[in-house]
């Protein structure tokens, strides 16, 4: 039997959780990249003072669907693949962890584990962070086979994955000729200038749907936090060129997630849009929401494995 272990950051449940999410978020190298002592104060400093605010957004939205999500998309692929396979999932920031993941999988007598992570493109505070852990997992257990199948985001499922959700939400708001903004999580632009190839790997995906969808496209970048830099453009301004270059049909594109999360229903949903609605003027703008799961979600994560 093989084990299959799915990956995401995780989610908070509750008002308790939140800050457990947040210290775990900024304890981790890959999001602060301090030494350990400075890194767990202020992960320390930051999860107690943002919490609140942070909590307040997830219950604007009736909490993330995360968690809901990735449930779905277990059983899903576990009811694809068959009794040969044991599939189960686990989170860099929430119960279970990726250790506790693997462990499950252990204690099953599963010695062959294949991890995929819900994120379709590579940056080093996402598949970095995981690959670090997944290290740490591999020393304590040397008798594990664990391999990471990599990303997908120019795989031709993820494609067809976003064409259908994206001509679903066009056809739905009878839009005529739309501009897709792919507004994509942005990340520190100091790991773009150690290497990192997020952008580009977005900036790919974005054209490859363009070019399926037959429509025009731009990249942008959202959900910054903090005073350091990020990477550019940011979607608001995004928009508020474009209202200068006249486009009047705009449709935000969550490129980077695979699950509806506080990212694309609040950030995008409660922000954004409503800011190009009453402070740019556009009328006809909205966001393209992801479904709970989808086939060809699941058809990319079968064909990870069966190439693997
Ligand atoms: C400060 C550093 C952060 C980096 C770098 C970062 C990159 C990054 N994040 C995602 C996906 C998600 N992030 C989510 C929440 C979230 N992210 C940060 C910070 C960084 N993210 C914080 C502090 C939070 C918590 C919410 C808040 O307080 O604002 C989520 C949402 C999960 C949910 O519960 O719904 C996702 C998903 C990607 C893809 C990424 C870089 C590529
Ligand atoms: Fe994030």
């Amino acid at each position: 039997m093989k084990g299959v272990l799915l990956i995401n950051m995780g989610s908070p449940l509750s008002r308790k959780e939140m800050r457990e999410f947040l210290f775990n978020m900024f304890t981790d190298k890959a999001i602060l990249p301090f030494p350990k002592l400075p890194r767990t104060m202020l992960a320390l400093m930051i999860s107690t003072l943002r919490s609140p605010g942070s909590w307040k957004k997830y219950e604007l939205i009736g909490g993330s669907k995360l968690m809901q999500s990735m449930q779905l998309i277990n059983d899903q692929l576990s009811a694809e693949l068959g009794s040969d396979y044991v599939v189960t999932s686990a989170y860099s920031y929430s119960r279970p962890s990726i250790r506790q993941g693997i462990e499950t999988l252990r204690a099953k007598g599963i010695t062959d584990i294949k991890v995929i992570t819900m994120y379709p493109h590579s940056a080093f505070s996402t598949t970095g962070s995981v690959q670090t852990d997944l290290k740490s997992v591999q020393q304590r257990y040397p008798e594990l086979t664990i391999q990471e199948l990599g990303t997908y985001g120019e795989d031709e499922h993820f494609i067809a994955y976003w064409v259908d959700i994206i001509q679903k939400a066009i056809d739905k708001n009878g839009y005529k000729k739309p501009t897709l903004v792919f507004s994509a999580h942005s990340i520190p632009q100091y790991n773009v200038d150690d290497g990192d190839t997020y952008v580009e790997e977005i900036k790919t995906s974005a054209r490859l749907i363009s070019e399926k969808l037959g429509v025009a496209h731009r990249v942008a970048f959202q959900s910054k936090i903090g005073r350091i830099k990020w990477v550019d453009p940011d979607t608001k301004d995004c928009l508020k060129a474009m209202k200068a270059e006249g486009i009047d049909e705009i449709m935000l594109v969550p490129i980077s997630f695979t699950n509806e999360n506080l990212e694309t229903a609040y950030d995008q949903g409660c922000e954004i849009v409503p800011y190009g609605k009453n402070e740019l003027g556009f009328q006809y703008i909205c966001r393209v929401e992801i479904p709970a799961s989808h086939p060809e979600l699941i058809a990319i994560l079968k064909n990870l494995l069966a190439k693997a």
